[in-house]
């Protein structure tokens, strides 16, 4: 069966992901498309021989959609995503799930009252080839109770438009992500550290930033992020147990041994670093679909716990003060019962 997707959003990772599900994944095919800038949206559908639609409603209810992927503005998904439940159709949301906690609980109330999960979250780095292995590693036993995470997100450049509070909603958020999944924990207090601020961005950005997180279990996190750290597009984890450590691979490139010197390429974006879990996240969503059966990846529950404990890192951003991530609710049994 090949399953027909509608897309609600077509700019820059919209496309990307109408590329991946028409030209990568097989299986799928790409219906539907919608865009609030409409011309970009009719081209967009026309290089895949799909219609294009007025509205996300349009898209949600059409006859020959049966599953959805919002990559619209994230203060738009969670009308999009209360809309595909409404209809009952399969919904993959790009991160966040919702910009406020509020709506991320109206969602994981209506997916509840629905009575099986619809929604998968896109946080792509689950599916990433160096941090599968990682978590296999970790709950084989083999480096003991972990103890200790550290970890970079690094960016070269961002945009004018990106605000300090994005270091925690827009960048962080995948390590918080990542690291719930890695660790089967819950983070429980976030501090943030302000370093010396890089001179060559925007006066108005707190960057770098560090972030410090301690979990139910006690395991202690710092994660750098640096979104202008001009070299290149640069991911690091380390996770430091009782009994040894594990560390996330850097991409594989070849290396280059001249003019004295022995080098290997650094990537320059995500794009290219996260490409094969991005195909790998669609190919194993594609699959629930076809087969009717429920998502395994990232629930509306995550993209809930991520939305609140990004809000707690602003506040702590602000204050300078630990927050205590008091606000994250227990886990309904639905989404498989409480994390410590
Ligand atoms: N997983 C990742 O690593 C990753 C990477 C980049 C972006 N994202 C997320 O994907 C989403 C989109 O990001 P982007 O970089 O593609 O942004 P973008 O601005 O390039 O594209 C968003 C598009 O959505 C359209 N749009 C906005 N509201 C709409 C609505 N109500 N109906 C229809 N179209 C609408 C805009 O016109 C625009 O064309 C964001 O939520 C972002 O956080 C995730
Ligand atoms: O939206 C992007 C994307 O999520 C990237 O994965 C992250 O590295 C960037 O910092 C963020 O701005």
């Amino acid at each position: 069966m090949t399953v027909r997707i509608g897309v609600i959003g077509t700019g820059m990772i919209g496309q990307d992901h109408i590329r991946r599900l028409t030209h990568v994944i097989t299986g799928t095919e790409v219906t539907a498309v919608c865009d609030l800038d409409t011309a970009r949206a009719e081209e967009v559908a026309a290089s895949v021989g799909a219609r294009a639609l007025p509205t996300g409603g349009a898209v949600i209810d059409a006859a020959d959609v049966d599953a959805v992927v919002v990559t619209s503005w994230g203060p738009t998904h969670a009308e999009h995503v209360l809309a595909a439940i409404a209809a009952g159709k399969p919904v993959f949301c790009e991160k966040p799930l919702a910009t406020t906690a509020e709506d991320c609980l109206k969602i994981v109330s209506a997916e509840t009252a629905h009575g099986s999960r619809l929604v998968q979250v896109g946080f792509m780095r689950r599916y990433d080839a160096g941090y599968r292995e990682m978590r296999q590693v970790i709950t084989s036993g083999a480096i003991g109770a972990p103890l200790m995470v550290h970890c970079a997100h690094r960016n070269a450049t961002v945009p004018e438009s990106y605000t300090s509070a994005m270091a925690a909603q827009d960048t962080a958020v995948h390590e918080i992500d990542v690291l719930r999944w890695l660790l089967d924990d819950e983070i429980r207090t976030v501090q943030v550290l302000r370093p010396r601020r890089t001179s060559k961005r925007y006066a108005h950005l707190q960057d770098p930033q560090i972030m410090l997180f301690e979990t139910a279990e006690g395991v202690r996190i710092d994660l750098e992020v640096f979104v202008n750290c001009q070299y290149g597009y640069d991911i690091q984890c380390e996770t430091v147990g009782e009994e040894g450590l594990v560390r996330l691979p850097d991409p594989a490139g070849v290396a280059v041994r001249s003019a004295g010197r022995h080098s290997t390429a650094v990537l320059q974006d995500w794009k290219g670093r996260f490409e094969n879990a991005f195909d790998t996240e669609f190919r194993e969503w594609a699959e629930t679909v076809a087969a009717g059966t429920e998502p395994t990846g990232p629930s509306a529950w995550d993209g809930y716990a991520a939305t609140v404990i990004t809000d707690a890192l602003v506040q702590a951003l602000e204050s300078g003060e630990i927050v205590h991530v008091d606000a994250l609710k227990e886990r309904p049994a639905f989404y498989g019962g409480a994390s410590r």
